[in-house]
C-alpha cells in the first residue's frame, strides 16, 4: 500500500520509539448534486401507498415550481444581458449560462473533472488572458479573482462593497448554521460578532494562551514517545486532539481529557458536512434558493433529507459545550476562557438575550473554526518534512544551535525563541503557501454593481479570491511548484547582493479584506509550537515497507473548503 507513514526517530531531547501520520486525504470535490438515485425509498413508498395523490401532487407541484424557477432564471438573464462587458469565462448559453458544461458530470453521466477547482479557475483565466473570470449558472454570477492585484483591489481597497457573503441556503437555512459569523452577510449583526470574537483572539490577547499551549505540547510529546510502534493513525489522532484541546481550553476552559475527546469528536462530525456542502454551487439550491421550500419527499429533494440529518450537529455544537461551561460557572469551577471573559461583569438576568446569544455564537464559531483548520496545516507541514529531509535537517541544526544539544542539556523550544529560529518560521510560511488549507478562501459577495478594469461585476455576485493561484503565482513566488522555505529568508547572492524575502503568504492564505480570518494568530502560534517541538525531539521519515524500503507518500485531495 502506498500509505504515508512518517516515522520519528531519536533526537537528543528525548527518544521516541516512533510516530507517524496517516495519509493526507484530499478526495475529489463534487460540484453539486442534481438528482439522487441512491435514496429512492421514500419516493417509492409514496408512489405505492398513494398512487393518485402522488401523481397529482408531483405533476402540479413540478409544473408550478418549474414555472417559478424559469421565470427567476429568465429575469436574472434579462437583468444582466444588456449591461457592460462581463469578465471572460466558460462558454455560456442564453438564460442557462454555463449549466450544460457541468451537467453531465453533475448527473453522474461522466466522471467529474479530476482537477481541483482552483486549478481549473486558473486555467480558464489563462485561456482567456484575464486574471478575473466569470461563471454564470442560470443567472447566478460567480467572479473569480486569480491575481493578487485583482484580489487586493476589490476585496481590500473596495472592501465596503465586497465584504458580504453569498446566501448559503443549503448550509445556513437547511443545515442551521446561520448563527456562524463566517456566513453572516455584511451587517451590524456581523460587526458585533466580529468585534466580540477579534477582541479575544487578537495578537496581544493570545499570549494569554501560551501557558496551556506549553502544557499541552508536553502532553503531546509524551504520547508520541510512548508509542510502541510507528503508528500513523495514532499520530493523526494525537495532533487532532492537541489542536482541539487548545481551542476548547481557550474558548470554554474545558480541560478534562475525556471531555476534550468528546468535544473534538463532535466538532469533527459537525464540520465534515459543512466542508462538503459549503463551496458555492455544491447543491442546486445554492443557485436557486427557492428550492429550499420543496417538500422533503419531492423528487430530487435528497439534499433536504441530508440537511435535516446534518442540522442536528449545528445545535449540539453550539449548545453542549455552552451548557457545560454554564454549569461550571454556577458551581464556581469554571476556568478563565473566552466565555467567562465575555460574561464577566454582565448581569445575565438583566442583559438582553441578544448579547448572550452573540457570546454563545462566537464561542461556537471559535470551537468549530479552530478545530480542523490548524490540524490541516500541521499535517501538511509533517508531510512536507517527510518528503524534504534536507529541510528537516537544516531546521534541526537551527534548533540545536539555539536550544543546545545532548540529552538533558537540550530544552524544548518556546515562543521566546521564535525570532532566533527564522528557518522554522519559514517552514510554516512555506507550508501555508505550498499547501494552502483553504485554497479558495471563503466566498465574498458584492453589494452593488461595480466595474473593474472594464469588466462589469453584477450586484450580488459571489466573489472568490483564488488563494491557491496567488500563492503559486511565479511573479510573486519564483519557482512556485518547489517547496523551499528559504524563499522567506533574507539572503545574499554569490555577488553579495541582498535578496528580500518573498511576500508573507499569511497575507493571502487566510482570506482577504474585512473578512480575513480573525483566528490566524492562534492557528500560527499553535502550529509553530507543534512543528518546532516535534522537530526538536523527533526525526520524521517516510515509512518503510516489509523489505525495509521507503514508501512514497500518497497524497490525495479531499475536496471542500478545507483541503
Ligand atoms: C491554518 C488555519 C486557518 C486557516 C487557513 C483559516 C482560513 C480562513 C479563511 C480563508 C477565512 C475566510 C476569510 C475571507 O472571507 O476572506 C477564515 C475565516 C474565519 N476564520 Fe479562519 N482559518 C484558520 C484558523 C482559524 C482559527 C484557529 C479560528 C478560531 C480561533 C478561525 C476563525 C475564523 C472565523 C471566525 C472566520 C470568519 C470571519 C468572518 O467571516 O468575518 N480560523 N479563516
Amino acid at each position: 500500500m502506498n500509505d504515508i507513514k512518517v516515522l520519528a526517530s531519536d533526537r537528543t531531547r528525548c527518544s521516541p520509539e516512533g510516530s507517524g501520520v496517516r495519509r493526507i486525504n484530499r478526495a475529489l470535490q463534487r460540484v453539486f448534486l442534481l438528482t439522487d438515485a441512491k435514496h429512492p425509498q421514500s419516493l417509492s413508498l409514496l408512489k405505492n401507498t398513494y398512487p393518485i395523490l402522488y401523481m397529482t401532487m408531483s405533476t402540479t407541484s413540478t409544473s408550478l415550481l418549474g414555472f417559478v424557477l424559469l421565470s427567476i432564471i429568465y429575469y436574472r438573464w434579462v437583468a444582466t444581458r444588456s449591461r457592460a462587458r462581463l469578465p471572460p469565462g466558460p462558454k455560456r448559453l442564453p438564460i442557462i449560462g454555463s449549466l450544460l458544461n457541468t451537467l453531465p458530470a453533475r448527473m453522474g453521466l461522466v466522471p467529474p473533472n479530476p482537477k481541483p477547482l482552483y486549478e481549473r479557475y486558473l486555467e480558464i483565466g489563462k485561456a482567456s488572458n484575464s486574471d478575473v473570470i466569470h461563471i454564470d449558472v442560470m443567472g447566478d454570477h460567480t467572479v473569480v479573482l486569480n491575481s493578487v492585484k485583482a484580489a487586493t483591489e476589490l476585496l481590500d481597497h473596495r472592501s465596503s462593497n465586497y465584504s458580504s457573503r453569498p446566501a448559503m441556503p443549503m448550509v445556513d437555512d437547511l443545515m442551521g448554521w446561520e448563527w456562524d459569523l463566517a456566513h453572516m452577510p455584511y451587517s451590524d449583526r456581523w460587526r458585533r460578532h466580529r468585534k466580540t470574537f477579534t477582541h479575544y483572539f487578537q495578537p496581544r490577547a493570545i499570549t494569554e494562551h501560551h501557558p496551556f499551549q506549553r502544557k499541552s505540547i508536553t502532553e503531546l510529546l509524551q504520547k508520541l514517545l510512548a508509542l510502541p510502534d510507528p503508528d500513523p493513525v495514532e499520530l493523526e489522532g494525537y495532533i487532532q486532539h492537541h489542536a482541539g484541546s487548545i481551542i476548547l481550553r481557550a474558548t470554554y476552559g474545558i480541560v478534562s481529557p475525556k471531555d476534550q475527546e468528546y468535544y473534538v469528536d463532535l466538532a469533527h462530525r459537525a464540520i465534515t458536512p459543512i466542508i462538503h456542502a459549503a463551496p458555492h454551487g455544491t447543491y442546486l439550491v445554492d443557485y436557486l434558493p427557492l428550492l429550499k421550500y420543496v417538500p422533503n419527499w419531492f423528487p430530487g429533494a435528497d439534499f433536504k433529507r441530508k440537511a435535516k440529518t446534518w442540522s442536528k450537529y449545528s445545535i449540539d455544537l453550539k449548545d453542549q459545550p455552552w451548557e457545560k461551561v454554564q454549569s461550571e460557572i454556577a458551581a464556581g469551577t469554571a476556568l478563565p476562557s473566552f466565555v467567562t471573559r465575555n460574561l464577566e461583569g454582565i448581569d445575565t438576568a438583566s442583559v438582553s438575550e441578544q448579547v448572550i446569544e452573540e457570546i454563545k455564537n462566537c464561542a461556537g464559531v471559535a470551537y468549530l473554526a479552530g478545530s480542523d483548520t490548524s490540524i490541516a496545516l500541521m499535517r501538511c507541514a509533517i508531510l512536507a518534512l517527510a518528503t524534504h529531509p534536507e529541510v528537516q535537517e537544516r531546521a534541526q541544526k537551527e534548533l540545536d544551535s539555539v536550544l543546545g544539544t545532548g540529552g538533558s542539556n537540550g530544552r524544548l523550544p518556546d515562543y521566546a525563541d521564535r525570532e532566533d529560529l527564522p528557518y522554522l518560521s519559514a517552514i510554516i510560511s512555506e507550508t501555508l503557501r505550498y499547501y494552502p488549507v483553504t485554497p479558495l478562501a471563503l466566498p465574498h459577495a458584492c453589494l452593488e454593481d461595480d466595474i473593474y478594469e472594464g469588466h462589469y461585476i453584477p450586484k450580488g455576485s459571489t466573489v472568490i479570491g483564488n488563494s491557491w493561484a496567488i500563492l503559486h503565482d511565479e511573479k510573486l513566488y519564483p519557482d512556485p511548484m518547489t517547496y523551499n522555505p528559504s524563499r522567506f529568508l533574507k539572503r545574499k547572492t554569490d555577488s553579495g547582493k541582498e535578496i528580500e524575502p518573498q511576500p508573507n503568504p499569511a497575507l493571502y492564505a487566510f482570506g482577504f479584506g474585512r473578512r480575513i480570518c480573525p483566528g490566524r494568530w492562534l492557528a500560527l502560534d499553535t502550529s509553530w509550537l507543534v512543528i518546532s517541538s516535534i522537530l526538536a525531539t523527533c526525526t520524521i521519515q517516510k515509512a518503510l515497507d516489509s523489505n525495509g524500503k521507503e514508501m512514497e507518500p500518497l497524497v490525495e485531495y479531499e475536496r471542500g473548503l478545507v483541503e
